[in-house]
């Protein structure tokens, strides 16, 4: 090269700097994506049908722009906290996405774990939102009795870490109180649920001043790195796996992701919801998900494991089979992103968008009866 041409490599990083970013060498990756692109490869369960894959990001996208599905949808769901909540709502999404794992029940409808709450009977993801909303509100109730009773009525201050911190105060049965049902059911995994609780308030007490707003702040702007920060930091949050023999583990890091997700759609991009690498969050590997891409035809599976999953068999946790579920959904996501974004390049779309639409689709359809095809069954903190 001669003397007088500049380094492209020097003049893209020039680029950056002008732009407000940090410099590329210091891009953070999560290594979801590269995860679940090797165990695509290495799949010989799960399929992805690309024709129907085609198909989908056409159906997808007509519908999103139809549904004007954008981060605002998110705080339209009554249960979700708003952003005025500022540093509170920061602690009500960390709290939600610690605990937000594994709802299904071998029960019927009538008999599965339930809250109550605002006069309507929460299942699923919205049983914890209610939940948690329940447990503030009984707080907020009792500060305004307060007013007219001279005695001191203490609530659960259930999204507050010195709390999660305190063994004699937050015990196993003060959080069966928090998720009390209005059935027979309790919530299942509720020791695992104490023990992410616990861990946390230990880790945000250590490290970020017990507030998860220095744990953003620590991140600098960036997804990718909030995302690293939680799995290295917060045990509860690691959710890597081994496959198949290879060295480095499968990284899905399902709720670390949907943490930062919710963060960004809940807060709009701005404030404590502003991150510049946002469109590298992936699909959040969940159970749902799968469900709709294999009821869509674009996840395929193999007729033993399609017959364990129409036969409801528990498919264990970090098993060859839940990984190839999981990280497919990923993969199948991300090339209906790309199909996307190559037919409509000027279109306001990523993985979390596209995530959250096949999300609330399948639960739409589980309300109307359509839910036929049914979702892999594991039991885990992961998701
Ligand atoms: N991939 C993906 N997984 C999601 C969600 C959500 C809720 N997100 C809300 C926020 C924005 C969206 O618009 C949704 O309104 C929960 N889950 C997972 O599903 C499972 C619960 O299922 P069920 O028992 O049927 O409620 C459980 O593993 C939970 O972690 C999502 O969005 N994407």
């Amino acid at each position: 090269m001669s003397d007088d041409e500049a380094d492209p490599e020097l003049l893209a990083l020039l680029r950056q700097h002008l732009q407000g970013k940090p410099p590329i060498n210091n891009d953070p990756e999560t290594g979801v994506l590269e995860s679940a692109e090797y165990v695509y490869n290495n799949s010989i369960d799960v399929a992805l049908d690309m024709r129907a894959s085609k198909a989908a990001a056409t159906a997808i996208y007509s519908q999103m722009q139809q549904k004007a599905y954008s981060p605002a949808t998110w705080s339209e769901h009554d249960l979700h906290p708003k952003a005025e909540g500022g540093p509170d709502t920061v602690a009500f999404i960390f709290t939600m996405d610690l605990l937000n794992f594994c709802f299904w029940s071998e029960l019927s409808e009538e008999k599965r774990f339930a809250i109550e709450y605002r006069g309507k009977r929460w299942t699923g993801y919205w049983s914890l939102v209610a939940a948690l909303q329940r447990a503030l509100d009984e707080v907020y109730l009792k500060f305004r009795r307060l007013i007219i009773f001279i005695f001191y009525i203490k609530g659960i201050p259930i999204t507050d870490p010195h709390f999660w911190q305190n063994e004699d105060e937050f015990t196993l049965n003060v959080l069966r109180n928090v998720f009390r049902s209005c059935t027979d059911e309790e919530i299942p995994l509720l020791k695992e649920r104490l023990d992410c609780l616990r861990e946390a308030g230990n880790v945000l007490y250590d490290k970020y001043k017990c507030h998860p707003v220095n744990l953003i702040a620590a991140a600098d702007g960036s997804a990718a790195r909030l995302v690293n920060l939680l799995a290295r930091d917060f045990s509860c949050f690691r959710d890597e796996h081994g496959f198949d023999g290879r060295k480095k583990p499968i990284r899905l890091l399902k709720r670390a992701q949907i943490l930062v997700a919710d963060l960004w759609a809940c807060f709009e991009g701005e404030d404590f919801g502003d991150f510049w690498d946002i469109d590298k969050i992936t699909m959040f590997a969940d159970y749902r998900v799968p469900q709709m891409l294999n009821s869509m035809g674009c996840l395929l599976y193999s007729p033993p494991l399609d017959s364990a999953i129409r036969s409801k068999k528990n498919i264990p946790s970090g098993s060859n089979w839940e990984l190839q579920l999981r990280a497919c959904s990923i993969w199948c996501v991300e090339l209906i992103r790309r199909e996307i974004l190559t037919e409509h390049p000027e279109a306001e779309i990523n993985a979390i968008l596209i995530d959250f639409f096949l999300y609330d689709t399948i639960k739409e359809m589980e309300l109307n009866g359509q839910d036929k095809i049914l979702h892999h069954r594991t039991r885990s903190i992961w998701y």
